[in-house]
């Protein structure tokens, strides 16, 4: 036997009724329901609230309320009845307003509204609509009896949220159903006192009805039928990737619903807890779906915790003072005149220092609770040993809950790790002792963040996903755009990794979409977008405030870098393959090192040096492991490489530089790479990271250039300029050959200098080894100290730069958990 319960959206349109007929007569359904339970039709119960206040105000219009009322269940009736169940219903329907009429005008000429009026006023809902109810299922071939739970519930005279009486209840619908053997279209919500007045059972009346209901006849289930899948792994409106529970505990999802998650309201759970009977959350929307089920049988689960809820606006009020400490029966005191003001405290810590104790409530209910302690405490805050209570506001509580924590160790730091990576912050935590619930109070800003932070810790069985905000859509940013939309089921499928494009700019256009942007289409997108901004891009960034966010830099420009400290204070990591910000000022360099070190904020940028070569990740891991660099010579220029390995006298000087350009490995000036900057950033980057603390003026450059190439005014002519010094490069050229030499541009980095020369090598040095646009690096160090530590391979050029930086993306990805 079935008790079912229809909320107010489940009966408030003729299609929704019509929902509710076929669920009703599918074979699942069809004689196995004995109770129908159901709320007044969407909005009426707020109308008549309404309707009521504006009546006790002396507002006439509440009439207005009323007559629309009336017609929306007579159309309703219309559309669903034929004489003479027609006139039968609206008979009833029009008795009913009748005295609704009546007792409004009485509430409106008194001028008051008493709380047992009001209890009377909205009972009106519910008996409209399951009257009306019983009249249509009667009339679709179902056959049914209206039944006002008033007659049978039981409760004491708490008027707007009365407690009802189990056993008297319970025998009442046992010896009423005797006499009825029909399907009961019950009213929800509504109960009467002893005295015989209206009574209503308060927020989630109609379900904890349809659970009394359910208690009493020992049903096999009771089915609450809303317009959700079932109770969710979280809020499916801030956590995209949440999903539907299958089996939850009683007690869990009395946790999951006091923190928020609005499927159930705890105390309807009791009457089915203590009777054993379970509850189903179904969709009428969804009528085949299994939904949720709640049962008191512990019910195995692949997930660590059952799942993540939330209360997006909460205060927190502190009381602390020297006059706690030891103090025995403070907080009986505290406590109980919160509760004599009736408020309800959502979550308590006390420092084991017992100095201070804190509490969060609504903030609606901050000014009465602090009140409620400055007069309970009155003596003791005259005398100094208690502070003055202090609130926070804008606050959120999210709160991870699930019966397995108890046995699993771990939970707690999975939480904090998820939280902490993402730079949210946590003012205050409490885990209850029944190791059911971790709670934490953050920034009412972050609650999205945070949600989606710890559900994906949790439930996406290992998927990690990055949401990636990129800027600079050139070669190696374009490239990186293909090599993301190629490898991206690759990466979900076999490494469970997920690059989110959130964000794409570049120096002229932006555009965003949290749900994710095609790499391969960014090109039109950023057509249609909105001018490019830095400020504002870094603003959306954070105001998206998505969890493991990451930005990567692929331009050339000055300004971008001088945000990564920003950007990595917001928690956001920093990818890049761009050298300015670590050859720009010392102590920039150390500041977004150092904090991307000390916070555990990701900043990556292993292509700035040999592009996707493992140099710095080399440099690191000698560090780490104690080594000492004694000496780098290194070719750290891909177009000078590129250069002179060809420089055979076969083609002028300046039309392998042209090459090189053609070829992606110069910089978007060539003229970065010609003046030797570009190869002396990476020098003083690989200076740096072997720990000298050196500034760009302190890299010794020797010039390659005539000097009229260096004031050229644009790249055209530039490149005029070096065609007149072909001569001079290919006399040089021809010297250094005749001594069976071959010109090199080399980087060495020794005993806290770092130099750049343009030299003549012999044929047995291993730079003479380099083909195409090879680089080298030679590490001498205390370990490879006879031999040296050699990397070596192409160091520039569109794909293996973007390769390395999409390395550090996935590198990122790899440090959530
Ligand atoms: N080509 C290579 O082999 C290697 C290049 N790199 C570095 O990669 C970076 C990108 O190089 P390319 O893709 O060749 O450059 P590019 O000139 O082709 O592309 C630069 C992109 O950045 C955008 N941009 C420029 N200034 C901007 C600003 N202030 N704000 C927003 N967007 C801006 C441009 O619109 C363009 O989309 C450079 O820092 C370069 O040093 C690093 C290692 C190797
Ligand atoms: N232009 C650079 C590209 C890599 O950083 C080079 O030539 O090495
Ligand atoms: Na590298």
């Amino acid at each position: 036997m079935l008790v079912l319960k229809f909320g107010g959206t489940s009966v408030g349109s003729r299609d929704a009724i019509g929902r509710i007929i076929a669920i009703l007569n599918d074979p699942e359904h069809f004689s196995n329901v004995r109770v129908v339970v159901v709320s007044a039709l969407s909005g009426v119960t707020d109308g008549l609230a309404a309707a009521a206040k504006k009546a006790a105000a002396g507002d006439g219009t509440y009439k207005e309320i009323l007559t629309a009322m009336e017609s929306r269940h007579r159309e309703i009736a219309e559309a669903f009845l034929k004489s003479p169940r027609l006139n039968q219903s609206n008979s009833f329907t029009a008795a009913l307003f009748g005295d609704l009429n009546r007792i409004m005008d009485g509430v409106n000429i008194l001028g008051e509204l008493s709380p047992r009026i009001l209890d009377s006023i909205m009972s009106f809902g519910e008996r409209l609509s399951a009257c009306l109810l019983s009249h249509i299922l009667c009339e679709s071939g179902v056959p049914a009896d209206y039944l006002d739970a008033r007659m049978v519930i039981k409760t004491d005279s708490n008027y707007g949220a009365a407690r009802y009486f189990p056993d008297e209840t319970y025998t009442n619908i046992r010896s009423l159903l005797e006499t009825r053997p029909l399907l009961q279209i019950a009213t929800g919500f509504i109960a009467a006192s002893s005295d015989g007045n209206t009574t209503t059972l308060g927020r989630g009346g109609s379900d904890l009805s349809a659970a009394i209901f359910g208690a009493a006849i020992g049903a096999g289930e009771v089915e609450i039928w809303t317009d959700v899948d079932g109770i969710m792994t979280a809020d499916p409106r801030q956590v995209t990737n949440a999903f539907r529970i299958d089996t939850i505990s009683y007690v869990e999802a009395m946790e999951l619903s006091h923190f928020g998650a609005k499927v159930l309201h705890p105390p309807t759970i009791r009457p089915s807890l203590e009777k054993g009977i379970p509850i189903r959350i179904r969709n009428t929307f969804n009528p085949k779906g299994p939904g949720t089920r709640i049962t008191d049988e512990s019910v195995p689960s692949p997930y660590a915790i059952r799942g993540v809820s939330s209360i997006g606006d909460i205060a927190l009020i502190r009381v602390q003072g020297s006059g706690m400490v030891g103090v025995s029966g403070f907080s009986s005191r505290l406590f109980g005149a919160l509760a004599r003001k009736k408020l309800s405290v959502i979550l308590i810590t006390q420092a084991s220092s017992e100095y201070s104790i804190c509490f969060a409530v609504l903030p609606e209910f901050a000014l009465t609770a602090a009140a409620a302690i400055e007069e309970e405490f009155e003596r003791e805050i005259a005398a100094a040993t208690i502070e003055h209570p202090i609130t926070e506001r804008d606050l959120a509580i999210i709160a991870v809950v699930g019966s397995r924590m108890k046995s699993t160790s771990g939970i707690s730091g999975k939480v904090f790790h998820a939280l902490g990576r993402n730079g949210i912050s946590v003012v205050a935590i409490a885990q209850g002792s029944s190791e059911l619930n971790i709670s934490a109070v953050i920034r009412k800003e972050d609650e999205a963040k945070a949600l989606n932070a710890v559900h994906e810790a949790f439930f996406l069985a290992g998927v990690r996903s990055v949401n990636l905000f990129l800027v600079g859509i050139g070669l190696i940013g374009g490239t990186l755009l293909k090599q993301l939309e190629h490898q991206k089921e690759v990466l979900a499928d076999q490494h469970k990794i997920r690059v989110n494009l959130v964000g794409v700019a570049n120096s002229r256009k932006m555009a965003f979409d949290s749900r994710g942007l095609n790499p391969g289409d960014t090109g039109k997108i950023l057509e249609d977008g909105e001018a490019f901004d830095l400020g504002v891009f870094m603003e959306r960034m954070r105001s998206f405030n998505l969890p493991n966010s990451a930005f990567c830099d692929c331009t050339a420009s000055d300004m971008v870098p001088a945000a990564y400290a920003e950007i990595l204070r917001s928690a956001i990591p920093v990818v890049t393959p761009n050298k300015r910000a670590n050859s720009g000022p010392y102590d920039y360099y150390r500041l977004i090192t150092d904090y991307s070190k000390d916070r555990g904020i990701p900043y990556l940028y292993e292509t700035t040096v040999c592009a996707g070569l493992p140099v710095i990740s080399t440099l690191r891991d000698l560090s780490l492991s104690g080594d000492r660099v004694r000496r780098i010579e290194a070719v750290l220029s891909g177009t000078l490489s590129f250069i002179f390995n060809n420089f055979d006298g076969s083609v002028p000087f300046s039309a392998l530089v042209r090459e090189a350009k053609a070829k992606g490995y110069t910089e978007p000036d060539p003229r970065d790479d010609l003046n030797a900057m570009d190869a002396a950033r990476k020098a003083l980057i690989l200076a740096r990271e072997c720990g000298m603390p050196l500034e760009f003026d302190n890299v010794v450059i020797e010039p390659i250039l005539p000097p009229a190439c260096f004031d050229a005014p644009d790249i055209e002519s530039f490149f005029r300029e070096l065609e007149k010094a072909d001569g001079a490069f290919e006399k040089r050229r021809a010297a250094a050959a005749a001594a069976g030499r071959e010109l090199r541009y080399v980087a060495l980095i020794e005993e806290g200098s770092a130099r750049l020369a343009l030299r003549e090598e012999p044929a047995e040095s291993p730079f003479r080894s380099l083909v195409d646009s090879d680089n080298i690096v030679v590490v001498a160090t205390d370990r490879y100290s006879d031999l040296p530590l050699v990397v070596k391979g192409p160091g520039a050029g569109a794909a293996v730069t973007a390769g390395g930086v999409f390395a550090d993306i996935v590198r990122i990805a790899r440090t959530l958990v």
